[in-house]
């Protein structure tokens, strides 16, 4: 099977070094992960994870290239995991999304609130409990712990208001030490911040940049269970990749933060 990341702007490089050390510690040897910058890429994988960034910008890229319902007939078919500024691409709706508007992906039936925990400044990292029935399979086979390090860069959070809309399973919720105004009066003091609804994961914060493969085994595992009950087969992977205009340097171990 072949598991692209969207590399039009953003975190793809750490991405895809993850991919590779996630797949190979499962024993998924048929992982092939690749690059993805055009509608003819993607349509040659079979999963696909969009990194962080800037969603406005992503977006903005994905219109010029004419990607965005490629996108969006994706992720109705295959396994899709958004991080951060993919996360708000993959909501449905969002909240302080960018004055006159910012074109969205839109598959996942959630509301994330854009800039939730404030600016850059305000990034920071934490500790939260691993989702373990989510995880058994990965624990036994990448080795696990009760939690795993949660780093948010100008993150975005889910606004759980609610019953969530149907299939939509919230994994990590983040209890808040103050609560937040959200205008009108109304107050949050809990946040979703890693979801699941079918074939899409989101997670509002960047295992990418932490030495944890967890997450990126998880996604592996749903892009592999995915190709093995049919869904795709992995037929993607059957086409030639184009080659990349533009290639980029192979990074073999990239910084890690935490
Ligand atoms: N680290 C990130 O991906 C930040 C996302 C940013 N808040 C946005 O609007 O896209």
């Amino acid at each position: 099977m072949r598991i692209g990341v969207l590399a039009l702007q953003g975190g793809f490089a750490e991405h895809v070094s993850h991919l590779r050390k996630a797949a190979a510690a499962l024993g998924v040897s048929d992982a092939e992960v690749v690059e993805v910058r055009t509608s003819e890429e993607l349509h040659c994988c079979d999963s696909l994870v969009i990194p962080g960034g800037e969603s406005t910008c992503m977006a903005h890229i994905c219109t010029t290239n004419d990607l965005l319902r490629h996108l969006r007939e994706f992720c109705d078919e295959k396994p899709v995991w958004g991080t951060c500024a993919g996360m708000i691409f993959l909501a449905k709706s969002i909240q302080g999304g960018k004055k006159g508007g910012q074109l969205l992906i839109g598959n996942m039936d959630i509301t994330v609130n854009r800039n939730f925990f404030g600016n850059q400044v305000h990034s920071f990292e934490t500790s939260m409990q691993t989702p373990s029935t989510h995880f058994a399979e990965v624990d036994a086979k990448v080795g696990g712990g009760e939690s795993f390090r949660a780093v948010f860069i100008r993150a975005p959070a889910i606004i759980m208001d609610g019953e969530p809309a149907d299939g939509v399973e919230y994994l990590s919720v983040l209890r808040l030490d103050q609560a937040a105004q959200m205008g009108e009066g109304r107050t949050v003091s809990e946040v979703a911040v890693a979801a699941k609804q079918g074939n899409i994961l989101v997670t509002a914060f960047h295992p990418e940049l932490t030495s944890d493969i967890r997450w990126h085994a998880l996604f592996v595992q749903i892009a592999r269970d995915h190709c093995v009950a049919g869904k795709g087969k992995g037929e993607a992977k059957q086409k030639a990749f184009p080659k990349s205009a533009l290639p980029l340097v192979e990074i073999p171990d990239l910084p890690i933060l935490c």
